[in-house]
């Protein structure tokens, strides 16, 4: 069964052009938000949608545009009594959540003492298989990022990588191609510059070309009209634009 990918935003932090980089997931009813960054609102306003619509939220690591919405998103469904997000993270991710500046206004006096008290949390342990929905599974790898901040990427259906933004893995890349199953890479991509905590698309350019037509890029900045036609086999992946998704698992 197809699953729909819906990036709410492709733009990386600072992007003014696109929205951060956050997706819906839809499999028939059942719709999953990839990150919720402080541009998730606004996005999902664009597209006539609300947070209401999100049967749950997964958190990929702990960067503004990635969580920044999260507030927005507890605070409309505040509005409805009894109807707490349910919100799925590795459970390191748990406490600096709740910590993180960003959050702050949910810390009322008297009010929510901990993220439990406002979402529906979910831990998740890395490397194992969670079924969300009927065609949908979810497996968090964690990969690199920044120097002591865990971040975990996905791998949904046992063949779609999305990763969560990560420094050049190649050895991951391969191994989850040739020992994984992986027919689809969805990555985070820095067009210029020099690629201290994300991967640069000199570096993607650098894979084997069995691996490049796997990839559709993401996450990227402002100067992205600049590169169309100069990422080899690689496309964009763009904005609001609703794509299928193959279902490779086994019992599928
Ligand atoms: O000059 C800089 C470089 C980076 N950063 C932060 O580091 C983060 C890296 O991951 P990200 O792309 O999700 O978001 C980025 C920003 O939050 C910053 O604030 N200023
Ligand atoms: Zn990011
Ligand atoms: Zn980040």
């Amino acid at each position: 069964m197809t699953i729909y990918l819906q990036m709410l935003g492709t733009g990386d932090a600072f992007s003014t052009k696109y929205y951060n980089n956050n997706a819906l997931l839809r499999d028939h009813g059942y719709t999953l938000l990839i990150d919720c960054g402080v541009t998730a609102p606004q996005a999902m306003n664009a597209l006539g949608k609300s947070f209401r619509e999100v049967n749950e939220t997964l958190v990929t690591h702990i960067h503004g545009d990635h969580i920044g919405g999260l507030k927005e998103l507890a605070h409309t469904l505040d509005q409805e009594p009894a109807s707490k997000m349910t919100l799925l993270l590795a459970e390191t991710l748990i406490e600096p959540l709740w910590q993180h500046p960003l959050l702050e206004p949910l810390h009322r006096e008297g009010g929510p003492r901990s993220l439990a008290d406002v979402f529906n949390v979910k831990p998740l342990k890395p490397d194992t298989p969670y079924k969300l929905s009927p065609s949908l599974t979810l497996e968090l790898i964690r990969t690199p990022h920044m120097p002591g901040k865990a971040s975990y990427s996905l791998l949904l259906n046992e063949c779609i990588f999305y990763s969560a933004d990560l420094t050049f893995q190649p050895e991951l890349l391969l191994h989850l191609v040739h020992n994984r199953g992986v027919t689809k890479i969805l990555h985070d991509c820095q067009l210029s510059g020099r690629g201290q905590v994300h991967t640069t698309l000199r570096e993607l350019m650098s894979l084997p070309e069995e691996i490049r037509k796997l990839i559709m890029l993401m996450h990227y900045s402002d100067e992205k009209p600049k590169f169309e036609g100069n990422t080899g086999e690689m496309e964009f992946l763009e904005q609001q634009v609703v794509y299928g998704l193959p279902d490779c698992r086994k019992d599928a």
